[in-house]
């Protein structure tokens, strides 16, 4: 245990460096530079670890938070990168259109975060201010989709002002075949997953290269932390067997600071993320955690935006899955 506790905290050096027991640095994107913290000694990561108490206890939490969740399916095969931002916009915009389509007069819609929801909450204006759609009542999930949907004429009202959501649209950064998703790539995702969660339908909008065969393998999860609690939800999430390190601000020095206030920490799972359902509850349970980016069993579709050449189409997710496990047994055969 001791070992491989090791070997975690030197897997995270550099964006997150432990320098001997005691010091937490961050990395700047911008510069490049470390800086932060230094914890105090008694505090210091393998401290937490040493004797593998800690761990053991998170790994007996995984067994007691497994819920019923929906079954893995079997893996699909990938889908080709896409490596056309204008055909990676394309897709997106034909997804978002497809997804309006799903909202009639008078519904609450859950408006997500994101560059797809940002096209559907855009779309959206568009149908209203032609007069197709009446009524249409926006909840959002972030400073941006609430912004946006001022800008497209979509009235919007507070969460806690509606006692149902008829439909949410959603982005999300992985998705595997049984419909579960790693979000969060735009810090919106604790409240993307209460609105998601409480809607009567929840659409998510992907392009294809959202789809893969296990999660985590390339998307980090993201996790939102209480910054007061920072040092020690790192060392939580190492001893699950992450590599965390805490996102960093683009045009800004310091740490990204979502709508909520509170720090976003990217943990890698650098041999994926085997059980889902156990992870998002563990992660879940330690103290300082307000969220994380694992949706389980919360989309009821997922609209995937492929194509062949130029031609575009939207298909739900199973049948994208099973277009690509028939041509990976076809070129199998050759
Ligand atoms: O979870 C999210 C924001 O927190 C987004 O939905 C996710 O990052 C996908 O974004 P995009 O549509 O820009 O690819």
């Amino acid at each position: 245990m001791a070992m491989a506790v090791l070997e975690q905290s030197a897997a995270i050096a550099g964006s997150l460096r432990w320098h001997g027991q005691s010091e937490l640095l961050m990395k700047s994107s911008r510069t490049g530079e470390h800086y932060g913290s230094r914890l105090p000694h008694h505090t210091g990561g393998v401290s937490l670890f040493r004797n593998g108490s800690k761990a053991q206890d998170l790994t007996g939490l995984l067994s007691l938070c497994r819920r019923s969740t929906v079954k893995a399916l079997a893996a699909p095969a990938q889908a080709a990168p896409v490596s056309d931002p204008v055909l990676q916009e394309a897709l997106k915009r034909a997804v978002a259109k497809k997804a309006v389509e799903l909202v009639k007069p008078g519904m609450i819609v859950g408006l997500g975060t994101g560059s797809t929801s940002s096209m559907a909450i855009e779309e959206l204006g568009k149908l209203i201010s032609k007069g197709k759609l009446k009524d249409v009542i926006g909840v959002p999930t972030s400073y941006q989709s609430r912004v946006l949907a001022r800008q497209f004429g979509v009235k919007t009202v507070d969460l806690n002002d509606v006692n149902h959501i008829d439909l949410a649209f959603d982005g999300a950064d992985e998705v595997e075949a049984s419909m579960n998703l790693i979000k969060g790539g735009g810090a919106a995702h604790t409240m993307e997953k209460v609105v998601d969660n409480m809607s009567g339908k929840c659409v998510i909008l992907v392009d294809q290269t959202k789809v893969v065969s296990e999660l985590g393998l390339s998307f980090p999860l993201p996790v939102e932390v209480l910054p007061y609690a920072i040092s020690p939800v790192l060392r939580s999430l190492v001893a699950l067997g992450g590599v965390p390190e805490i996102r960093s601000a683009l045009r800004k020095d310091g740490p990204v600071i979502t709508d909520l206030g509170n720090m976003v920490v990217d943990v890698r799972f650098p041999e994926g993320i085997k059980d889902p359902a156990a992870l998002e509850c563990s992660i879940n349970m330690i103290p300082g955690v307000v969220e994380n980016g694992l949706f389980i069993g919360i989309a009821d579709s997922v609209l995937v935006a492929t194509h062949d050449g130029e031609e575009i189409t939207i298909v739900e997710l199973a049948e994208f899955v099973k277009s690509l496990s028939t041509a990976s047994q076809e070129s199998a055969k050759t």
